[in-house]
């Protein structure tokens, strides 16, 4: 078996960073050599420092982390150094992850980033690979740009996006051209756990700030395409989503209420076997972290629900119920995806084993 790749992982202290530690303990491809944070916690060992803000429930730290040093996520040169490539869940303003990020890549250091500060950077691909993997393509342009010869940086989506997207993508062919989507957003996806927010238990918040702006757009980004003459991601036009996002007391797991209008008139059953069968390069290639099954159809009227199916394959896929027709738009249906697995740093492992599958990222 050919060596891992080493992995420095940055903003490892917070609820991101430790699911892309726990997720990534024992990964065949790659061994976390570095966890970097703040300037605050760096000295410490990652052991120390998380343990009692530890919230990966009863997953304990992994063994291989626990005794590495914290370094300062912003010494690019020290982790960079030492690593092929980064995870980026760094917590800073949207202006200085954007730099620090492009820093790494400059420091031709691929970047990973789960960060939303690069997602509307035209030559950036934003990625869900069993969607759009195609996108890793504009990297040669974004090298480019950044005058770069193996480093850039490839982002994931929101979260929020999962539950529906890709259904909206398996159904393409039917042409969609309108969707509502009304989130119910775990509290993990806000960085806490039922515990550490207590302003959620018995209780729904209407308001999630940015969220429906990113639940509207970025699906337009992941369906649209690659302009070689202007060298950037064109989004697609259609369909038109509006939503509404609301937090509910639910640790894990975002479930989603999508009302959907075609072009077409596809039937029940053409809709639920395009779910069934979608399958991507993931799939294809057998990616270490690709679900085998995407997308499951739910027959039963009371699934998906969380507590049943935000694991289904290892909080990769997609579970989708209540299939029926509406009144106003032509279907409506329940989507759920876990949001910090498939949604976060699992969606963010997925497609850094795409690049290095495609040769994007090697061995320094
Ligand atoms: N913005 C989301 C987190 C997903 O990435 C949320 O607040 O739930």
């Amino acid at each position: 078996m050919s060596e891992k790749l080493k992995v420095g992982v940055i903003g490892a202290t917070g609820m991101v960073g430790q699911r892309y530690v726990t997720l990534l303990a024992n990964h065949p491809w790659f061994q976390v050599t570095v966890v970097a944070a703040s300037k605050h916690s760096a000295g410490q060992k990652y052991g120390e420092s998380v343990k009692d803000r530890w919230k990966m429930g009863d997953t304990p730290i992994p063994d291989d982390v626990k005794d590495l040093t914290i370094l300062d996520a912003e010494d690019v040169d020290a982790v960079a150094s030492q690593v092929d490539f980064v995870f980026s869940a760094i917590n800073l303003d949207k202006a200085d992850t954007r730099k620090l990020e492009d820093e790494y890549a400059k420091h031709e250091t691929p970047v990973v980033s789960n960060n939303s500060a690069h997602r509307w950077t035209p030559d950036v691909p934003m990625v869900v690979p069993e969607i759009n993997p195609d996108h890793i393509d504009i990297i040669k342009y974004q090298r480019e740009r950044l005058g770069t010869k193996k480093g850039f940086v490839a982002v994931k989506p929101n979260c929020s996006i999962q539950s529906y997207t890709p259904a909206i993508a398996a159904w393409q062919k039917f042409e969609p051209t309108q969707v509502l989507a009304c989130t119910y957003q775990a509290i993990s996806g806000a960085g806490k756990t039922l515990e550490t927010a207590p302003e959620i238990q018995n209780n729904v918040i209407p308001y999630i700030p940015g969220e429906e702006a990113k639940s509207e757009d970025e699906p337009l980004k992941i369906f649209g395409h690659i302009d070689p003459a202007t060298k950037q991601i064109v989004k697609a036009d259609s369909p038109v989503i509006t939503s509404q996002c609301l937090r509910v007391p639910v640790l894990y797991g975002h479930t989603v209420a999508t009302f959907i209008n075609f072009k077409q008139n596809p039937s029940k059953e053409d809709l639920i076997k395009a779910l069934e069968d979608y399958s991507g390069v993931p799939q294809e290639l057998k990616l270490p972290s690709a679900p085998k099954q995407f997308i499951q159809y739910l027959t039963d009227d009371f699934r998906p629900q969380v507590r049943y199916d935000v694991n289904f394959e290892h909080g990769m896929g997609i579970s989708i119920g209540r299939l029926r027709p509406d009144k106003i738009f032509d279907w409506k249906f329940i989507g759920l995806s876990h949001n910090t697995a498939r949604g976060a740093a699992g969606g963010a492992i997925e497609l850094a084993e795409l690049l290095k599958a495609k040769g994007y990222i090697t061995k320094k």
